[in-house]
């Protein structure tokens, strides 16, 4: 029924059920005249609204209001939020948008939703819930195409159904556009769906002006409040932001050449730099290997012990160990080797076992990257101790960890935590080492220099950039986040708005 109730708007059609009924997955391409859907379930809504608002075509279920948005009467809400995020020219666009969706996801928990072109297709995925709860690595691989835009929505006009779920795709005669819009519109219109931002689509409709970018120009030109709004076309990327400047944009590019709008500039997770990456990669423009090696410096610096020879838990506490031993000029040697079997020890599977030779009636400085519920340490302290050390100085490559993570790095819960629980000297005893240090925050701000405030310490301070109150402890172990925003976001420079202003308007497109 589908297929040729679409063949008769179409001149062609692919049909493609989706497996995954919770999601609102298209694909449509689009060629001078005409409109290919490939998805059945909305199939139908194009045609009823086609009907009812013949200027464009909204591949979402869709019901029709006049003139009105319903408002969200909840008025402890917050008005403003909603992220959204475009990544233009970065062959991985879909996933950085929703690892950029994640960042942004205590904007908005309602829904999420990420769409990428690919050879003149348009394919959309979206959902209700959480970024974790839409996209996974299938829904992701459904997105190819190097331009992407994403959003998390907090619903401030129309209700908080998968129908309003952004971002929007419409089709018109003369072409496509996908839209994502933190704010709220004044203008008042003709609607398919319930949400405000099907404004600036009845906009871009009934605008006279050619060719289409130049629609889209017209279009914000006559929209009334606050937004900001990331556009997708066929070949191009749109940002725009009011006037006033109300609601918040920031543009950056990769070390790729891409271009990224996001509404906020995400913090940098500092555990990059402390244990996830691997030493050879640059993460957010530096060094991981010179970082480690770095805090290694400091800790022989600010916690030096007399010792015969530096050892490390290997790997994560390797060039850290590196550090420790050249600064305090003492040998590094492998002390602890990584099984790849894991060895049964003390009733737990241990992956290391002791090198006697190296640690016998040695005083042995070990480095490791951190302490999180501290029973590796203690394990290690008492592995080292039987293979015949004489002292056993543990040294911690980052400062205690005291808060759990809400952005993606999975640590227990703070009660778990032992550095939450425990002093410095308490964790000594329980491990068992002779002596214990651990990287001072304060240094730690001091050798980020420049950079400091762009990172996120709140496993270290317990002050977080972003409330959690809304969001659960998440894993995105299956993410890159290596690879995530290495490049650095900056807000756009007021100046350059007013270029482009004068220019045209209070829009960028790349
Ligand atoms: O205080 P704990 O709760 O014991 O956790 C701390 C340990 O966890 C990490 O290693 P992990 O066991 O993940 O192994 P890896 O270094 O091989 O990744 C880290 O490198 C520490 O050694
Ligand atoms: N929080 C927002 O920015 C919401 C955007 C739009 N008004 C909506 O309700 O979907």
């Amino acid at each position: 029924m589908a297929a040729s109730n679409l063949s008769t708007l179409c001149s062609s059609s692919h049909s493609k059920p989706s497996s995954f009924p919770f999601f609102n997955t298209q694909s449509f391409s689009v060629n001078s005249n005409t409109v290919f859907l490939n998805n059945t379930n909305s199939f139908q809504t194009l045609l009823s609204h086609s009907t009812h608002n013949p200027r464009y075509t909204l591949p979402l279920p869709c019901t029709k209001t006049t003139n009105t948005f319903d408002s969200v009467n909840d008025d402890e809400k917050p008005r403003e939020e909603c992220g959204v995020v475009g990544i233009y020219g970065d062959p991985e666009a879909s996933r950085l948008c929703s690892l950029a969706l994640h960042a942004l996801q205590h904007r908005g928990q309602e829904g999420a939703g990420i769409v990428a072109v690919h050879d003149n297709l348009f394919h959309s995925v979206n959902g209700v819930g959480l970024v974790s709860d839409v996209f996974n690595e299938s829904k992701l691989s459904e997105l190819p195409g190097s331009c992407a835009i994403g959003h998390v929505r907090y619903s401030t006009a129309g209700h908080s159904k998968l129908v309003n779920v952004q971002p929007f795709v419409a089709g018109y005669r003369f072409g496509s556009v996908a839209v994502a819009h933190n704010g709220n519109f004044d203008n008042g219109s003709i609607f398919n769906t319930t949400s405000d931002t099907e404004v600036v689509l009845h906009l871009i409709a009934t605008s006279k002006h050619r060719p289409f970018l130049l629609r889209v120009v017209d279009a914000c030109e006559n929209l009334k409040g606050a937004y900001s709004l990331v556009f997708l076309t066929e070949d191009k990327l749109v940002a725009v932001r009011d006037p006033f400047g109300f609601r918040p944009l920031v543009m950056g590019r990769r070390k790729n050449g891409a271009v990224v709008f996001a509404s906020e500039e995400p913090k940098q997770c500092i555990f990059e730099h402390i244990y996830f990456a691997l030493p050879n990669s640059v993460v957010f423009g530096r060094s991981v290997y010179e970082s480690r090696r770095k805090f290694g410096e400091i800790l022989a610096t600010e916690s030096p012990v007399e010792c015969d020879v530096v050892i490390a838990v290997p790997d994560s506490g390797v060039v850290a160990a590196l550090g420790y031993a050249a600064k305090a000029g003492v040998p590094f040697q492998q002390g602890l080797i990584r099984s790849h079997y894991k060895i049964r020890d003390f009733g737990v599977k241990l992956k290391l076992s002791p090198v006697r030779g190296v640690l016998e009636g040695k005083r042995v400085v070990v480095v490791d990257d951190s302490i999180v519920r501290g029973t590796t340490s203690s394990k290690i302290v008492r592995l080292i101790k039987e293979a015949g050390a004489k002292e056993v100085h543990m040294r911690i490559a980052c400062p205690p960890i005291v808060a759990s993570c809400y952005y993606g790095v999975d640590t227990p819960s703070k009660e778990e935590l032992i550095s939450n629980r425990m002093d410095v000297e308490e964790i000594r005893k329980f491990i068992g080492s002779d002596s214990l240090a651990f990287l001072p925050l304060d240094t730690l701000k001091t050798l980020l220099e420049d950079d400091a405030p762009n990172y996120c310490y709140a496993c270290f301070s317990g002050k977080y950039p972003v409330q959690p109150d809304e969001l659960k402890p998440n894993t995105l172990n299956e993410f890159d986040w290596d690879d995530a925003f290495n490049g650095s976001l900056k807000p756009i420079e007021d100046e350059v708005w007013a270029r482009n202003q004068e220019a045209g308007n209070n829009i960028l497109s790349v």
